[in-house]
């Protein structure tokens, strides 16, 4: 059992800290958002993650909440930063919040005998890392407090089973820091815990690579690691395009070339892109520490590009079926970058809603989980609506833009009911085979929008 403290509250740090407690680590959880912590020191719990709020239930004695950093940081072995860093105007990454919890925490530091390690779970530029050590340089402070990067790769809505079964644990740093971070994932590493009924252990998992490199790779492998899956998707957005315009199927090409193990099956779904607090911010934070180092990283520059525009196809295929939406009555469902989160930052949606107003169409929107934090943020007259009902009555296209599960119980029959005209454009290619046939379906990638079998595998 160790001391950590976690720094940031977020989907990051609140699952890291409530994930290293469940492990049997003593944490205090530090955030300066004061009706955060009070939400949480009443138990409730600020984002939804599906999980989450067992997983802390079944740790609760092990975890505290709190805003001071005086007791997060007198009894720590290990303090975490898990603070936001989001894009500037240039792509570059935020570090007013990570610089400004570690300038704190530092000042905490002096004076403490005990050695603490300073892990940075934040995803940030290469050298961050040398940037705070400078920082404990100049307080003298560095026979005591030591590195480390740990760059984090959970998904949202998948947070808690991606903490307890991660494909890998990567360290940067030096041999103290690093032995110190082994024995803090040791339970993890090995696998040596009971796993909980609402997260339970993949088929397979019996330990978990812990990969120890320097501070710069661990640091760049993070963005590499989005980066690349960034392109697959926009990779396969552009055959999805290629498909549309030849007449072929991406659902299927993506199948065959999913068969050979070295491009994979996953993040070959072809639709409207890539949204949410990571694969954008990220991309484009590639970029710019590539550029301002003296490398033009064209192919990542493609891949934002193509990604920037593959959302407003969803509007073209609308204008191809209904000509102009000056005053068409559209539904859009779905807010969230992707089901199972509630977080709406960078979500297609968004610029989605907002061509269609600028087009005229009067816009009814719903999501299951997200309407009233997205509120603020959609353009006036957009009527949000708690019903997916409301939202399609009436209208003469359902644009799907979140693939949540609700949307699969509506009925064909419902849907011609409801709509003054069925024509249903799936921003995800997620319900090709309910209604392709029965409807106007059209799909990103998927030729006149039938429904085809897929491809046969002969014996
Ligand atoms: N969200 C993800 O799925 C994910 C996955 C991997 C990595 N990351 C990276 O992890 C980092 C955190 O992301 P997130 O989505 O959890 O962010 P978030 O915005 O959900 O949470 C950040 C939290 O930090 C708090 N904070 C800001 N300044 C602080 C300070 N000085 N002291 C204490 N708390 C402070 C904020 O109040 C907020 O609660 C980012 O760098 C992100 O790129 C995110
Ligand atoms: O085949 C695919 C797969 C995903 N997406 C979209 O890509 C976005 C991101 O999806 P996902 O990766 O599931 O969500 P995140 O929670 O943003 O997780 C990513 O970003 C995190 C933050 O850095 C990393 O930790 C994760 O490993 C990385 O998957 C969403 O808009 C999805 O709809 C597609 O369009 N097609």
């Amino acid at each position: 059992m160790m001391n950590v403290s976690v720094i940031g509250t977020g989907y990051v740090g609140l699952t890291t800290g409530i994930s290293l407690a469940f492990l049997g680590h003593r944490v205090t959880c530090v955030d300066i958002d004061e009706r955060k912590i009070d939400g949480l020191k009443a138990g409730l719990m600020p984002i939804y993650e599906p999980g989450l709020e067992d997983l802390l239930n079944s740790s609760e004695e092990r975890i505290r909440f709190t805003t001071s950093y005086e007791a997060a940081v007198s009894e720590a072995e290990v303090l975490i930063f898990a603070v936001g860093t989001p894009a500037n105007e240039d792509g570059s990454p935020n570090l007013t919040y990570l610089f400004g919890a570690a300038d704190d925490v530092i000042s905490h530091l002096i004076g403490k005998e005990t050695p603490t390690v300073l892990v940075n779970k934040s995803t940030v530029p290469v050298g961050t890392a040398d940037t705070i050590a400078d920082k404990i340089k100049a307080f003298g402070l560095e026979d005591r407090v030591s590195i480390a990067s740990n760059p984090e790769f959970l998904r949202q809505g998948r947070a808690v089973a991606d903490t307890l079964y991660p494909e890998r644990v990567v360290v940067g740093g030096g041999d103290a820091a690093v032995q110190t971070l082994r024995r803090m994932y040791e339970v993890l590493v090995e696998q040596r815990f009971e796993a909980p009924s609402f997260a339970p252990r993949p088929e397979g998992v019996e330990a978990v690579p812990f990969m120890s490199v320097d501070l710069r790779s661990a640091e760049l492998a993070k963005y590499a690691a989005n980066a690349f899956l960034a392109m697959k998707i926009s990779f396969i957005n552009e055959i999805a395009n290629v498909c549309d315009a030849v007449g072929a199927d991406v659902r299927r090409v993506a199948d065959i070339i999913g068969t050979d193990a070295r491009i994979g099956k996953s993040f070959l779904h072809a639709g409207i892109g890539y949204g949410g607090s990571c694969f954008p911010k990220d991309t484009r934070a590639l970029h710019h520490i590539a550029d301002t180092n003296g490398y033009d990283f064209k192919l990542l520059a493609a891949v934002i590009e193509v990604n920037g525009a593959q959302k407003f196809k969803l509007i073209e295929k609308a204008r191809e079926s209904l000509g102009s939406l000056q005053g068409k009555r559209i539904a859009v469902l779905g807010l969230t970058f992707k089901p199972g989160t509630d977080d709406i930052r960078e979500a297609p949606s968004l610029p989605i809603i907002e061509e269609l107003v600028r087009e005229g169409a009067e816009v009814r929107v719903h999501d299951p989980i997200a309407l009233e934090k997205s509120r603020p943020q959609l353009p006036v007259g957009v009527q949000a609506c708690v019903s997916v009902q409301e939202a399609l009555l009436g209208a003469e296209a359902a644009l799907l833009v979140t693939e949540w599960p609700e949307y699969a119980g509506i009925g064909a029959e419902q849907l011609k009911a409801w709509m003054d005209r069925p024509l249903w454009i799936d921003g995800r290619n997620a319900f090709a085979d309910q209604y392709g046939q029965e409807l106007e379906y059209r799909g990103v990638g998927i030729r006149g929008g039938a429904s085809r079998q897929p491809a046969h595998v002969h014996p």
